[in-house]
């Protein structure tokens, strides 16, 4: 297995392009699914979520054309699969996302119950409640949720919890259905605003999106469209952590600043000077340590779950003491433990972290659980008198577009080390004894 290995080396100082959102590509290119045609997408990043998601679209008969920019053409007009597979859906919980427009397209859905980042039990009860309530017949039988409908009916859906994939995967078959979907409670992501935006080039009617009202007045079929998928926010927001933590200078660019008020407000509690310039964010430490930040995630546009892990690192590296809480998943801290063995000062009590910044952390080896741990761990790994040894980087790479580059070029010492390369080289394990 590859690893990462990150040696404290400074402050960055540099340019770093933000890709772009995973959370917004990987329902849009389901979202080909709905159309009798070609969807073609731009601005795609290069992650090996588009890769799995693009396997099961290939499994289902959905064509697909990739230039060298990542630009894609998804041509779903020979879909003639509708059961989504366990071994094509287990690494991802985006693959849920196939479970609407299939039913809404074919009539029939068998999709496996998705896998993805290990931070809660993560039910998708909401997306089944939705589907019933448009008419479909849905079954949990040998670990896959199977549904049927000959027709979806727009019908009044209350989400009694505010989901990201549950409001998506409900928009997607509503706009296929007949007559109007209202859904309350909806989550008011800059994802779903983009999908939204993507149906409707498609034909669709989706109105309310941003607000926790999403009207979907349905449509008997869409047609061909182009989108251009927004900027990463959590990847954006990641590097302007990695500029914190090491009291350095980073400007993200191609990025969106209004995607990102609570982030940009806790950088800017924590000592950053953070200026925006049109698509640049820069955030500017000007040597000084960051301050401690308390903080408590909760759906769009309060602080999100996604950026939790980077900044407990941020704190651990920061002056004085904080609180994090996670609302949103029920076991979400697993970084904890491996940044404890990196020096870290953090007791956790349930959902809260308590946590007495420190002015460095200690290299060790140390395990990746889950995607923004294992973003985390590299953060952590930046501030560090010892090299880091992160393992299981699988992780990362759902969800980051050559991290390493990007992490180099800002002046960061980071290196990929091939599990064959690894293996081979006794001094490299050294490093781990
Ligand atoms: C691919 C994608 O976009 N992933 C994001 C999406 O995940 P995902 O869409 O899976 O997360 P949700 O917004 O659905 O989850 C929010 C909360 O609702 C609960 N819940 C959800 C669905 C359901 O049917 N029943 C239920 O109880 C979950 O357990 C969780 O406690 O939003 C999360 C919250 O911002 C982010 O961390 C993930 O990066
Ligand atoms: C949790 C995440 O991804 P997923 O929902 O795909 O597991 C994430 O992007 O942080």
């Amino acid at each position: 297995m590859d690893k990462l290995i990150v040696t404290g080396a400074g402050p960055l100082d540099g340019d770093v392009i933000i890709s772009g959102a995973k959370n917004a590509a990987l329902p849009i290119l389901i979202s080909s699914l709905l159309v009798d045609g070609k969807l073609t997408l731009s601005n795609v990043p290069h992650l090996q979520d588009i890769t799995t998601t693009m396997s099961l679209l290939g499994y289902l008969g959905v064509e697909m054309e990739i230039d060298e920019r990542m630009n894609i053409c998804a041509d779903a007009s020979h879909v003639n699969q509708s059961r989504a597979p366990y071994d094509l859906v287990r690494t991802m919980r985006a693959s849920i996302l196939v479970l609407g427009p299939l039913v809404a397209r074919m009539g029939h859905a068998e999709v496996s119950l998705p896998g993805g980042c290990a931070i809660g039990s993560r039910p998708v009860n909401l997306h089944i409640k939705g589907l019933e309530a448009m008419g479909a017949k849905v079954v949990i039988e040998d670990g896959y949720i199977k549904a049927t409908c000959d027709r979806l009916r727009g019908a009044r859906i209350f989400m009694d919890m505010v989901s990201v994939t549950g409001t998506e995967n409900l928009m997607m078959a509503a706009a296929l259905a007949k007559g109007t979907t209202v859904i309350e409670n909806a989550a008011r992501e800059p994802e779903i605003v983009d999908l939204a935006n993507c149906l409707n080039a498609m034909g669709a009617k989706v109105s309310g999106a941003g607000t926790s009202e999403l009207v979907i007045e349905g449509v008997d079929s869409l047609h061909d469209a182009s989108h251009t998928v927004i900027s990463d926010r959590i990847e954006t927001g990641t590097y302007l952590v990695a500029g914190a933590v090491t009291r350095g200078r980073v400007r993200a660019r191609a990025t969106e600043a209004t995607y990102m008020d609570a982030v940009l407000d806790k950088l800017s509690e924590a000592g950053a000077d953070i200026t925006i310039d049109g698509t640049s964010i820069e955030l500017n430490m000007h040597g000084r340590q960051p301050k401690a930040v308390d903080i408590y995630t909760a759906p769009h546009p309060a602080f999100p779950t996604d950026m939790q892990a980077q900044f407990v690192t941020m704190n651990a590296l920061a002056n004085g003491n904080s609180k994090v809480v996670e609302n949103i998943f029920e076991n979400r801290f697993m970084h904890v433990q491996e940044l404890q063995r990196m020096g870290a000062y953090i007791d956790l009590e349930g959902n809260t972290a308590f946590i007495k910044g420190r002015n460095k952390l200690r290299g060790a080896p140390v395990m990746a659980t889950d995607l923004r741990a294992s973003a985390s761990l590299v953060l952590a790994g930046l501030m560090s008198d010892k090299p880091t040894v992160i393992d299981r980087i699988y992780h990362i790479d759902r969800g980051y577009e050559s991290i390493e580059e990007k992490l180099s070029r800002l002046g960061a010492n980071i290196r990929r080390i091939p599990g064959h390369v690894w293996d081979k080289d006794p001094s490299l394990q050294a490093l781990v004894q």
